[in-house]
């Protein structure tokens, strides 16, 4: 069988990806939550014309989350996949990949109040 080439490779490559963020979209509760939200503070970015630097730490923080989302999800789903009965181990493995979001969500609500704060008061 002929060998695809490094091009047409990593074309497929970045389909599968957006195939991946399209299906997390569209299953994942928490992550549609997390796009009203990213949603909201772009627009709050906008009317509150927010700095270059204001907008790299906002847009870092957004994608941050829905990306540490989408490694939970994918965890979650390995796990229910590899695991479906309860046990502490697969319990405490899905407990680590949640505070991983919880963690990096603090983070991106402690740069949003950072921002907008001093522009609402
Ligand atoms: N097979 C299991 N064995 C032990 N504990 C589990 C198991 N499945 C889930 N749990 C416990 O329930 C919690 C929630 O798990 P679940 O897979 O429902 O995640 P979730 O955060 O509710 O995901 P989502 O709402 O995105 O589907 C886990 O963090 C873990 O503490």
């Amino acid at each position: 069988m002929r060998k695809e080439s490094f091009l047409v490779n990593r074309i497929k490559s970045v389909g599968f990806a957006i195939r991946g963020a399209l299906l997390l979209i569209r299953t994942e509760a928490s992550i549609k939550i997390q796009v009203v939200l990213a949603l909201l503070v772009t627009i709050a970015g906008f009317y509150f014309e927010i700095s270059s630097t204001e907008w790299i730490l906002q847009i870092l923080a957004i994608s941050l989350v829905m990306g540490i989302e989408g490694a939970n999800t994918a965890i979650e789903k390995l796990c229910d996949f590899i695991h479906p009965d309860f046990d502490r181990k697969i319990g405490f493995i899905k407990d680590v990949s949640a505070g991983a979001v919880m963690l990096v969500s603090i983070g991106a609500v402690i740069v949003g109040l950072i921002i907008y704060l001093p522009k609402i008061f």
